[in-house]
């Protein structure tokens, strides 16, 4: 069978940078063609080539269904059947299911108005073939992050996609949701559909692909049927090293000392897009890394965002035994917070700006002589957080924009660690990090809690809250709906806790 698309001979050079050096690449339609690698080793580039974002560099060359093709943007792509739907979702919040769907090429009456009838049809009608049951007149803003994949999804279906690209389609939705899109996903390579699925998450790489391919530093290293595949083989060609464990054995370091007290916390006046927090009171330790599970929309980010000033609370907080009013995220880091935030782009980094800018807005105070920044000492400081954290880039002075994105986590992990705050807040730290750098960053969880730092790790990934928790609380509906020590927790009874 003629493969749908070829690419031979691929590479890509950014400034400094060989994305990708001579990567070849088969894919066909009804197969779901898994793309793994490490952060930085090129999946994203190859995909923005495939989908006319970028240009190859000469010599390599693009073939779809035989024939060879220069794909000279999205929008041709998406003539030639192949879409991408990217992790961060590009759905337009204030407007219907129908209108996002149809944007930009809605049917169009003899009045010359748009056809809401008709095209709220042709919603329905695409909204049936994924077994949705929702309202195309619907606002996507009142969507769960899951049913906005699934607009895109329908999206691409709409354009009669042949190809359709899912990049870490999983990473920001819940177990459920997770389950219901890797059915979904099976159900269009049945019908016909080539999909390519990276992600970082080995498990559904195993449960849904056909074949994988396995990048490493720009290049393909591997590719073959998943039947052929172990997880150990795929980690090894991914990481190219041993990996000690994934999780080692869990050591606590938490002391009997309450650092931070949240009394009846609850949220002052919910918005319409957040969860409503009620009650919630816990302690947490000198040393200690208490693990906070709940499913999307259980009030966890909510909570922590209220602990960092940067929502309105009521209730009690005390950090050494005072009582303090944290009413900006200024007096939390005063008070020794420091918070890595889950949504990376709008929180976390200042994209436009360097690694080692982003890295020393936290304490630049740090290498300030009188009135001046010692640039060499920041640049140093920094060039040892890129080499302990392992951060693929070019040089301290590369813009941020311009790193993976499992790398630009990598950078607000470093931001804040290297400010030394007393108590430190990581929402999802490992999301869209590959295996080998998720062990690192667990590592040095570990040795800033056996430091004395305290740690919140708020994550969707229950084996790595069981791993790494000394103790765990379970959110339900912005409440805690139960608590566990390390020992008693396992899947199945913080599962119930967060589910009811
Ligand atoms: N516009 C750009 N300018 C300079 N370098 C870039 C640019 N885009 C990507 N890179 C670099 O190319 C390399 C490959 O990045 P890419 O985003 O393709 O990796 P990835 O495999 O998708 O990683 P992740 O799993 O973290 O998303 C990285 O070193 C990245 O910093």
């Amino acid at each position: 069978m003629t493969p749908f698309l070829e690419m031979h001979n691929i590479s890509k050079t950014f400034p400094g940078v060989k994305a990708l050096n001579g990567v070849d690449l088969t894919l066909h339609r009804g197969q779901v063609h898994a793309v793994a690698g490490e952060n930085g080793a090129g999946k994203s580039t190859l995909m923005k080539i495939m989908t006319g974002v970028l240009r190859c560099d000469p010599g390599g060359w693009i073939e779809v269904e035989g024939q060879e093709v220069v794909i000279a943007d999205p929008v041709h792509a998406r003539s030639l059947g192949i879409t991408i739907i990217y992790q961060e979702l590009a759905v337009v919040d204030n407007l219907s299911i129908a209108e996002n769907i149809f944007l930009a090429r809605e049917p169009i009456n003899m009045a010359g108005l748009i056809d809401r009838k008709k095209m709220n049809a042709a919603a329905a009608a695409v909204l049936a073939e994924l077994d949705m049951k929702l309202n195309p007149t619907m606002l996507v803003g009142d969507l769960s992050i899951g049913q906005k994949q699934m607009v895109e999804i329908a999206r691409a279906i709409s354009y009669q996609s042949k190809l359709i690209i899912m990049d870490e389609p999983t990473a920001s939705l819940s177990h459920h949701e997770a389950t219901v899109l890797m059915r979904m996903v099976k159900k269009l390579a049945a019908q016909g559909i080539g999909i390519v699925y990276i992600s970082h998450r080995l498990e559904e790489i195993f449960e849904i692909a056909d074949t994988v391919t396995v990048m490493r530093d720009g290049e393909t290293v591997d590719s073959r049927p998943i039947a052929e595949m172990t997880r150990d083989l795929l980690v090894r060609k991914m990481v190219d090293r041993e990996l000690s464990q994934f999780f080692g054995e869990h050591v606590s370091h938490a002391t009997n000392e309450v650092l931070l007290s949240v009394r009846n916390l609850s949220m002052y006046r919910p918005t319409h897009h957040s969860a409503r927090v009620s009650d919630v009171s816990f302690n947490l330790h000198k040393g200690e890394i208490l693990g906070f599970f709940g499913l999307i929309g259980a009030g966890r980010t909510e909570i922590m965002e209220m602990i960092f000033g940067s929502r309105a609370y009521v209730g009690e907080i005390s950090i050494d035994g005072k009582t303090v009013k944290i009413t900006d995220p200024s007096v939390a880091i005063n008070e020794g917070l420091g918070f890595v935030t889950e949504d990376r782009k709008a929180q976390g980094l200042v994209l436009g700006m360097s690694v080692r800018e982003n890295f020393s807005l936290t304490h630049l105070a740090d290498y300030c002589r009188l009135d001046f920044v010692d640039r060499g000492r920041e640049t140093k400081r920094c060039r040892e957080f890129i080499q302990s954290l392992g951060i693929k880039t070019p040089s301290p002075e590369q813009k941020v924009v311009n790193l993976s994105g499992g790398n630009q986590q990598k950078v607000i992990i470093a931001k804040w660690v290297a400010r030394r705050p007393r108590i430190l807040i990581v929402d999802e730290p490992t999301r869209g990090i590959d295996v080998g750098a998720k062990a690192e960053v667990h590592a040095l969880l570990n040795k800033l809690a056996e430091e004395g730092m305290s740690i919140i790790v708020v994550s969707s990934d229950l084996p790595e809250i069981l791993a790494i928790s000394d103790r765990i609380i379970v959110l339900k509906e912005g409440r805690i709906s139960g608590g566990f020590t390390h020992q008693e927790a396992n899947q199945e009874n913080v599962m119930l806790a967060a589910t009811g």
